[in-house]
């Protein structure tokens, strides 16, 4: 890549601006016109961010150099730009218009993703009218929803997001979602308690259909209904989701209740395939979900049409690249000022850790800088009075990404401002009070012992942006998930890393299948067949745990 001087001039700009406090750099007369951007109802305040229009300048040449808007729309189109898999990465074609046309291979997707999303919407119907029942004849009530990593996180962070929006709530009155994830067996009991299997239905959720944890937890949830019902009740109480339809078949489900989708859509890009839109929909109505994808779709236009200056994710997506590799930040914190965005924060760790945790470029080169930062976050004001500590004084500084909403779900107006707004009191106070910080000489100022000086003094400095959106409804949602995909996608575009592989994952699982085969036989054999392990420790440590149990 020929982007050699603009990359140069990058680092040395960024030696200079660390040398300016963000002090000075927000007290930069205008700094609003580059660094607040209001777009698509949504308000991207960049101005707490070490960058001035110098810098934006460079990284929007280095954008250029990279083709970054090329690689854009070549993904867009449908282009094989998961190198290594050999595939598209195709998830904005699951929330695209039914008119769009979008190829892969010279095959129209929409038709297919059409086709899919009617079966869903019917399907739906039929279970919320009444008309699909369970063995016994009961309406279906609950639904669990058994997946892992990208078949389980988006979908449940959507459904908390959604879960006290007074219309999805209206919407989901009277119906349970739970969702089973972990292969722990505790994870199982939880999940079933209480719940009664004659007016339950499990969605499997699992592209590949091979997950362990998945398949365990399916054949459990199985058992549960054969145990309850009968081994005839499985085509009333399970159905899936997968690219596996084959798979699918052989585990015993009724290939009318199989819901597919594509081996272009990525696991962590995929809650907008019937991986989330089915169990969502169960639970929300079709209708709210439909909200939901149009929301992401209207993203998408603003992702692929605006220019770089105004655009929302591809300007986070170089705020991302300029703090991890040029200013050299290892970590990120995202802290939505929301209580339904509780679970958010891991969907992202997901979609940014799994696609720009890599080392190597898409060439299989060795990167000579850092590439994706550890990523993790919690609701405000919660996470002030646990880890905010170390984001104001600790000795690693962490960019935060602050979301808040103009109008909450809910509120209570008993004291003078009402709760919502104490909410984002907290907000609009977090990112100046990183920024700006607190000098020994303020403190001294407003008599704090000297001895306590160091203690209360604050460097600041510390960089963050706000998003700042209407209100978080379907469609709002559907937005705030497609600027964070999109966000890790450019950033892996200017990193030059495949961010729709996850080849990282691999070898743990392959080494948790041969300890399980040694299991096997260990417990068979009464504790008389030998452990072999890489290592001594390792074998001394799994013989422990199977003599103890
Ligand atoms: O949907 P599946 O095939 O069960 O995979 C679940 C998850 O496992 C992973 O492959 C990682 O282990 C993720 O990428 C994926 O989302």
């Amino acid at each position: 890549m020929s982007s050699g001087n603009t990359w140069d001039t990058l680092a040395t700009l960024a030696n200079k601006i660390q040398k300016v406090h963000l002090k000075d750099l927000i007290s930069e007369p205008h700094r609003e016109q580059y660094c607040l951007i209001e777009k698509n109802g949504i308000i991207l305040d960049l101005s707490r961010q070490k960058i001035d229009r110098e810098v934006l300048k460079h990284l929007f040449q280095l954008s250029t150099e990279r083709q970054l808007v090329e690689r854009i729309k070549s993904m867009f189109k449908g282009e094989q730009v998961n190198d290594t898999e050999k595939r598209a990465a195709l998830h904005i074609a699951l929330r695209a218009k039914r008119n769009q046309r979008i190829e892969v291979c010279g095959e129209n997707v929409m038709v297919e993703i059409y086709a899919v999303l009617d079966k869903i919407s019917q399907f739906v119907c039929r279970v919320r009218e009444g008309t699909f029942r369970g063995f016994t004849n009961k309406p279906i009530k609950n639904f669990i929803s058994i997946g892992i990593g990208g078949s389980y996180l988006g979908p449940e962070f959507v459904y908390e997001a959604l879960r006290s929006d007074p219309e999805a709530k209206k919407a989901a009155d009277g119906y349970c979602l739970r969702f089973l994830s972990n292969v722990d067996p505790v994870d199982y009991f939880r999940v079933i308690q209480g719940l009664n299997p004659e007016e339950t239905l499990a969605v499997i959720v699992s592209k590949s259909f091979t997950t362990p944890e998945t398949m365990r937890n399916a054949r459990n949830i199985r058992q549960w209904f054969i145990n309850a019902l009968s081994e005839d009740s499985i085509s009333h109480h399970m159905v899936a989701v997968s690219t596996n339809l084959e798979a699918v078949r052989d585990f015993g489900i009724d290939p009318e209740n199989a819901f597919g989708f594509w081996d272009w859509v990525g696991g962590r890009y995929s809650v907008c395939s019937a991986v989330g839109i089915l169990p969502l929909s169960l639970y929300f109505g079709f209708d709210t979900m439909r909200e939901f994808l149009d929301g992401a779709q209207d993203m998408d236009q603003h992702f692929v049409h605006t220019p770089m200056e105004q655009n929302i994710p591809l300007l986070m997506g170089l705020v991302g690249v300029w703090n991890r590799t040029f200013l050299g930040y290892p970590v990120r914190a995202l802290l939505p000022y929301s209580q339904a965005l509780l679970r958010f924060p891991a969907h992202i760790q997901q979609v940014d850790m799994e696609s720009n945790g890599k080392s190597v470029d898409r060439h299989g080169s060795v990167v000579s800088f850092p590439t994706g930062p550890i990523n993790f976050g919690e609701p405000g004001t919660n996470g002030q009075h646990s880890f905010y500590q170390l984001l104001h004084q600790g000795k690693t500084i962490v960019p935060a990404d602050f979301i808040g909403y103009i109008h909450s779900h809910q509120d209570i107006s008993t004291d003078e401002i009402s709760a919502h707004d104490e909410l984002m009191c907290n907000l609009f106070a977090q990112p100046d009070a990183l920024a700006l910080g607190k000098t020994a000489e303020e403190c001294r100022k407003e008599g704090i012992a000297e001895y306590l000086i160091p203690h209360r003094t604050f460097p600041g400095n510390r960089p963050s942006t706000i998003l700042l959106l209407t209100k978080l409804n379907a469609f709002a949602l559907g937005q705030l998930l497609a600027i964070f995909e999109h966000r890790t996608v450019v950033e892996g575009f200017l990193w030059d890393i495949n961010s729709f592989d996850q080849w990282g994952v691999e070898l743990g699982k392959v080494l948790a299948k041969d300890i399980r085969q040694q299991m096997i036989q260990y417990r068979k054999k009464s504790g008389q067949a030998k452990i072999a392990l890489s290592n001594p420790c390792s074998e001394k440590l799994l013989k422990k745990y199977l003599d103890s149990c």
